[in-house]
Parts: structure tokens; sequence; C-alpha cells
């Protein structure tokens, strides 16, 4: 297939121009939400308790009342407010009957590669040790068989993490890498707590034992430790989780040479990290930088406009989707509607993260050929193997190139 095959990007257009212009009509080829549950789609960015269906949350504690019927903790229904999830897992049942509810969700919404990840956690109470709540949910993994769907785990590190507990935790990635089913590790938690500096040798071991690196990169505006996103980028990652205030990008003043944020813009640029965004959960949590002066933003603020025109991959996620209550299908459709992504192109977004993907070479082989065919199947443009799509993605990398020229 030539390049001359891939449509031009339409310019990012404010939301009342969309709402004002019957999309439909004018173009046949928008997708609607029927077409984003049924593109097969590869969730890379999910943390599992943040996952957890509010009904699961409830069924947990009623078993655990049951059981134990002082345990002295309010029924998550009452005590949790809507749209938010501040609940653990204390129980190898609990984890097991959780992690199998995630799968459920993630398969029937369309997911055919999911990348779960999770903080170890150890509760004394009830003799449930870090390693056993890994294990728990690698059984659940292993034991849930999907048709369509497979699953990775990612271990994360807690930026309230000790370095000693780092270590830990990437030396439990290492003992289960080998099944195939752990593949790397995270950085996560309160952006604003902990100096990242004393998770070197955790991040150093991980990559001489070929786990994927993902971090959690620039979710608040100023960094507590000087230099953080340098020290951060110097761990190796392959991918990165939000990306948000990188002060270059989300301006369209000229470009200042020189300045830090540009040279870590340029750095990821050049590496063609991933980057996995999650949209809702950036909106509702008030995350984007307030452009409005009046404590909120929108989805058109989302840095989304400026990652999916560059050469790096980007990863839709849902992030927390128990606490944000929009799954992948919607982040995909979000996307489509507030940015004017076309069906080829979204279809597009998720081959192009392919590569991404911490499992092996032949999980990637599977996937480009599933999508490839389900391409066809939809009467998308997208050529006949990976090579036609390649030369797709080469006009791209001009094509971001250009844009970040200009912005
Ligand atoms: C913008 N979103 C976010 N940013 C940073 N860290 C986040 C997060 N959403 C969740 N977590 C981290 O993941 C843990 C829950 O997953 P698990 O119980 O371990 O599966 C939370 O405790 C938090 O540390």
């Amino acid at each position: 297939m030539s390049t001359a095959h891939h449509q031009p990007r339409p310019e990012s257009t404010t939301l009342a121009d969309l709402i004002g212009s019957s999309r439909e009509s004018e173009t046949p080829d928008w997708p609607d939400e029927d077409f984003c549950k049924r593109l097969p789609k590869i969730e890379l960015h999910a943390h599992l308790t943040g996952s957890i269906r509010r009904e699961t949350l409830g069924e947990i504690w009623r078993r655990r009342k049951e059981q134990e019927p002082d345990f002295d903790l309010e029924d998550p229904l009452v005590a949790i407010p809507p749209g938010k999830v501040d609940f653990d897992l204390t129980t190898e049942w609990s984890v097991e009957h959780a992690t199998r509810q995630v799968l459920r969700d993630f398969e029937s919404d369309g997911v055919v590669y999911l990348e779960l990840r999770t903080i170890p956690r150890a509760f004394d109470e009830t003799g449930l040790t870090k390693e056993k709540y890994i294990t728990t949910i690698l059984s659940t993994i292993r034991s849930f068989q999907s048709e369509t769907m497979h699953t990775r785990l990612i271990l994360a590190i807690d930026r309230q993490n000790t370095k000693e507990e780092a270590l830990d935790t990437v030396e439990l990635a290492i003992k289960y890498k080998s099944e195939g089913l752990v593949v790397g590790v995270d950085l996560c938690g309160n952006p604003a707590a902990g100096d990242v500096r004393i998770f070197r040798e955790a991040f150093k071991k991980a990559k001489q034992n070929d786990l994927g690196i993902t971090l959690h990169f620039a979710e608040i505006e100023r960094q507590p430790i000087k230099d953080e996103l340098d020290i951060l980028l110097s761990f190796e990652p392959q991918r990165l989780g939000h990306a948000i205030h990188i002060e270059r990008m989300m301006s369209s003043q000229s470009h200042r040479a020189g300045n830090t944020d540009d040279r870590i813009l340029r750095e990821i640029r050049q590496r063609k990290l991933c980057i996995e965004l999650c949209l809702s959960c950036n909106v509702y949590a008030k995350m984007l930088p307030n452009r409005h002066g009046n404590g909120s933003s929108s989805f058109q603020d989302h840095h989304f406009k400026y990652w999916w025109k560059t050469d790096c991959p980007v990863a839709l996620g849902t992030d927390d989707v128990g606490v944000f209550l929009s799954d992948l299908s919607n982040e995909y459709y979000l996307a489509s509607t507030h940015f004017r992504v076309n069906k080829y192109e979204l279809w597009h977004l998720v081959f192009y993260s392919i590569d991404a993907i911490f499992a092996d070479q032949s999980e990637k082989d599977r996937l480009k050929s599933s999508l490839l065919a389900w391409g066809k199947e939809n009467n998308l443009d997208v050529g006949d193997d990976d090579e036609s799509v390649n030369e797709i993605i080469d006009h791209e990398d001009e094509e971001g190139e250009n844009s970040a020229e200009q912005t």
C-alpha cells in the first residue's frame, strides 16, 4: 500500500465546532461508540485496585464481614462516595475475586492485550504476603483463559517505598519473569512524594534483567526534587505514563533554546518513548495545567493533541476505571470526538503501540496480524502486512517532526 492512502489529519478543533457540525453526515469515516467497542484494543496503563468496580468492593466487604463479624470497616458502598476508590485487598480470596472481575471487564470491552499493574502488598493480620499477593494474581490470570485477551503483569514501586522495598519489588518481578507473565516494573504513587534518586539501583537491576520499564512522569507541575525528569529518564524507561507537565509541548510559545523542558521533550522524542495517556483520569482529576484560570480543564486541553502527531507511539489507557468510570472504548471515543481522529487513525494508534508492549515478539506478531485482519474486515485501508503499515509510520514521523517545529 502506498502512503497516499494515509488520510491527512485534520487540525484540532473546538468542541463547539464538533457539536455544531453533524459529523456523521459529513464524513462517513468517523468512529462511533460501536466502532470503538469492537476495535481490538491494547490496555497498557491500568492499576489493579483502581480498576475494581464498586459492586465488587461491596462483595469483598460482605464476605469478610460474614467470616469475621467483628471486622471493623464500614461497607465501602456507604463509606466511599462514587468516583472514589480507596480499598485494600487483604485476603487471597479478595485478590482473586477482584482480579477476575477486572479481567472480565477488560475482555468484554474488546481489549485483546492487557498489562495490569499493581504495587505488591502484605497484610500481617490475614497472613497475606507480598509474594502471595502476586502469585494469587498470576494464578488468576493463568486460569482466566480468555480466547481473545492475553494478560501480563507489571509490578509497581510506590514513590513512598524505601530503597529496600523497591529492590524487593524488582526481585519479585525477576523471580516471576521466567514464567512469562510478569513483564515489567513501574514507578507510581503520590507524585509529590519521595526522592526518585533512591530507586536508581532498583531500576538498574530491572534493566539488567530485561524487565520492561514504565514510569509515571511529570504528573505535577513542579517536581519536588531538582532534575527529577532527568533522573527518571536515566532509568531508561521504554514508556512514560501521563507525561503532562513538560512545558514546551503544552505551550504554543515559540521555541526557547536550552530550556530544560525542551531538552526533556527532545530526548523523549528522539528515543521514541511510548506515551501512556489517560484522558478521563487527567481531566476529572484536574491534572492538566489550568489554562482557563477557573480551576478546571477540558478534554481539548489534553496533551493527546500534541503526542498523537509525533513519532512516539501513544497508548490510550484507563488508569483507574473503577474511579473514573470510563472504559477503554470510551477513551478511544473521547479521543476521536475531541481531536477528530478518524477510524483509520484510531486503528493506527493501536497498531503503532504494539511494539511498545512488554511481552515477547510472538505476542506482538499475534496482535499485529489480528489487527491487520480486523482492519481489512472493517474496510480500513490498512495494507497487507506490517511493512506496508510501516510505510505509513515513516510518513507520520515526518509529519510529527514538522508539527513539532511549528509549535
Ligand atoms: C494519575 N493516576 C495515578 N498516578 C499515580 N499513581 C497512581 C495513579 N492511579 C493509581 N496509582 C497508584 O496505584 C495504586 C493502586 O494500584 P494497585 O492497588 O497497586 O493495584 C495507588 O495506591 C497509587 O499508588
